[in-house]
């Protein structure tokens, strides 16, 4: 079980109300998903790396303590710059995967490279998020998998010290992870792989290319040319310095804080070539009615003291929907959002979750298979319930600028990807960044 969850207790929270525009210049955390795969990549490579301005949250703690419990050297005694040194991965080992996609999805093709057993396990929703398909194309490369429960989780790896690898058919319409997680190890793999998805689309293809681009930043040679297809050539990875951008998500409440209160909000440390999905936020943000621009002082987001509604398919950047929908309640029109079916398996069902909780403060908000619709209205306060999800958290931050009284059952969930946040949003708020 993940300890963080067993030991903390609910930590109910006053979302502040903006009295004026927000002002603020941040420097946020390092990325999840960057930090991540280079720990992963890291782990598997020939010599050692360094991760510069890592994220350090529960879900990166988890995956460092995963890749430390099979024979990984991870120093993380500087907070700025990270070390891992590679060692030959082996069990008996456990990994708690806590409520974390990328420990669960990345680490499990990991330990088929392991000798030894290798369990995993997580917090009790961990059991239920999708993991059936890659336990499914791990069996067919080789690998021996127990599951011990009636879910995905708990399970075990027998690993036997290498895989042979080969040709793989996965449905990854659950989650982009479950294909992240087969290529992030394959350069390891006897002969490669080849990935090929079939079914409903795949979502997260900004994610799916990072993973693509940081293979090949580590030396793999990876073909994505054809849609759908993957494939991965057998050979060393080099260790090297990853350099950790901010977390794009992660910065997304505070960016719709410039929107709701038509202040602004700049993100320091920006790069100009960047990984993440920057180009869909920007177009949304600004059909939002908010003002994007990248500077030398970092990435900045005006608001223009108009909120729009929105029609979008979100597919490609589906962890923004709980944020999204927040904005989408404080707009001048209704907003549609589709696309993201498969965020009912996030942290929590996130569509069930949005629908019920903006409903109980008065949302008129109707819940489809695979998005939200959203027809403004005043909404009230109240309390407004998480699921442990920490963009659940992020959501009602945002509703709660413009609408008083709301209170957040368990702001301590948002330290699965930002322990810092309620201290942060508070500094904004009240213009004490
Ligand atoms: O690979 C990654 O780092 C991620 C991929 C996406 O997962 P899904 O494809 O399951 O949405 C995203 O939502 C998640 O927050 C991070
Ligand atoms: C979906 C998310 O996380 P995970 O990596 O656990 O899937 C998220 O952070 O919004």
């Amino acid at each position: 079980m993940g300890n963080l969850t067993a030991t903390r207790p609910p930590q109910p929270w006053s979302a502040p109300t903006a009295s004026d525009p927000v002002a603020a210049t941040l420097r946020l955390p390092g990325s999840k998903s960057l930090t991540a795969r280079a720990l992963v990549l890291s782990a598997l490579a020939a010599g050692p790396s360094t991760l510069a301005g890592p994220l350090r949250a529960r879900d990166t703690e988890l995956m460092a303590a995963g890749l430390r419990a099979m024979g990984t050297y991870v120093s993380m005694s500087d907070d700025e710059r990270w070390l891992v040194r590679p060692h030959p991965l082996s069990g008996p080992a456990h990994v708690d995967v806590g409520l974390a996609g990328t420990v669960m999805r990345f680490v499990p093709p990991v330990a088929g490279l392991a000798d030894g057993q290798v369990t995993f396990d997580g917090d009790p929703h961990a059991r239920t998020r999708p993991l059936g398909p890659l336990i499914e194309a791990l069996r067919s490369l080789g690998v021996r998998i127990d599951v011990t429960g009636t879910g995905s989780l708990p399970l075990t790896v027998q690993g036997s010290g290498g895989v042979t690898g080969g040709e793989v058919v996965i449905d990854a319409s659950a989650s982009s992870q479950l294909v992240s997680g087969l290529l992030l190890a394959a350069p390891r793999f006897d002969s490669g792989l080849v990935v090929r998805h079939v079914g409903p689309p795949v979502p997260s293809a900004p994610h799916l290319r990072m993973t693509v681009q940081m293979l090949r930043a580590a030396g793999a040679a990876v073909d994505d040319t054809t849609p759908d297809v993957w494939t991965v050539e057998p050979g060393p990875l080099t260790g090297r310095g990853w350099e950790i951008e901010p977390d794009l998500s992660g910065a997304v409440p505070f960016f719709a804080a410039a929107l709701v209160t038509g202040g602004e909000v700049t993100l320091q440390g920006w790069p100009h070539n960047s990984a993440q999905p920057i180009e869909q936020l920007r177009s949304l943000l600004h059909q939002m009615g908010g003002e994007v621009s990248l500077s030398t002082n970092g990435l900045t987001v005006r608001g223009t003291g108009v909120v729009h509604g929105l029609t979008a398919d979100l597919s490609d950047v589906s962890e923004l929907t709980p944020v999204l929908t927040a904005l989408a309640m404080l707009a001048d029109s209704p907003s549609v959002f589709t696309g993201v079916g498969h965020i009912r398996g996030h942290e929590t069902d996130r569509l069930a979750a949005l629908a019920q909780e903006f409903a109980a403060l008065g949302a008129d908000i109707t819940e489809a298979p695979d998005g939200l619709s959203i027809r403004p209205r005043p909404l009230r306060g109240g309390t407004f319930r998480t699921y442990h999800d920490h963009r659940m958290a992020h959501a009602a931050a945002v509703a709660g600028l413009a609408v008083p009284g709301i209170e957040v059952d368990d702001v301590g969930c948002t330290s699965k990807t930002m322990p810092e946040f309620p201290a942060l949003w508070s500094a904004m708020v009240t213009g004490k960044n």
